[in-house]
């Protein structure tokens, strides 16, 4: 079975992720794609108080989750819009894990320092100073198949640049690069018809 393509937004809080999935959900007419967002997975959960190590457990368990969905739902052939925030190094690493590298568009979403802290601002749902605290550490890797700067464009144009890319993209992926950088030689990608358990 064909496993269906990836296009994996990474940025910060506020950078503008959900507006670009919402927009290519709309304007991508080969295809029917799924929009799998992190903060949807984050607001499934349980919303009883747990201690700082249950909630940390939770949180990494809930991370794991939302990429092994990822790759489920992309294994049985659905093509899918991910929208995280890489802002801890192994959950890039997990998602090099179990995420067949061939079928991902792995697309970098920056925004300039000054307009997330006014958008942090005037939406007022998320901590103040958030943004600036992922900056450095999301796009640390360094390697993406695309790259927009919502600061200067919106998330309709930044969709539309995305999807006019997506039958352009080069075989040899970022997440293949990145694979062969950060996991060890022979540990290979995951065959279609299952999914890593690691
Ligand atoms: N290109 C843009 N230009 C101007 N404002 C934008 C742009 N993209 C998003 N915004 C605004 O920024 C705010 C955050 O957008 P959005 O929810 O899409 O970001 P996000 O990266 O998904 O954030 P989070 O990870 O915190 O959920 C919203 O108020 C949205 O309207």
């Amino acid at each position: 079975m064909a496993g269906g393509r990836i296009i994996f937004l990474n940025g910060t809080s506020s950078s503008g992720k959900s507006s670009i999935a919402r927009e290519l959900l709309g304007i991508l007419d080969d295809g029917v794609f799924f929009h799998l967002s992190v903060d949807s997975f984050n607001a499934m959960r349980t919303k009883r108080n747990l201690t700082q190590e249950d909630l940390d457990t939770a949180l990494r368990r809930t991370r794991m989750g939302f990429h092994r969905s990822i790759a489920a739902m992309a294994e049985v052939g659905n093509d899918v819009v991910v929208d995280h925030v890489l802002s801890e190094p192994w959950r890039l690493i997990d998602c090099l894990t179990v995420l067949r590298p061939e079928d991902v568009l792995f697309v970098g979403v920056r925004c300039s320092p000054a307009e997330l802290a006014r958008r942090e601002e005037a939406r007022g749902d998320r901590p103040s100073g958030l943004a600036a605290l992922q900056y450095d550490i999301v796009h640390q890797h360094g390697d993406y198949d695309f790259e927009c700067d919502t600061s200067t464009a919106g998330p309709r144009e930044c969709a539309e640049l995305i999807k006019e890319f997506l039958p352009r993209r080069p075989a040899t992926t970022a997440f293949t690069r990145l694979r062969a950088r950060y996991l060890a030689a022979g540990d290979e990608p995951p065959e279609r018809g299952h999914t890593r358990a690691t």
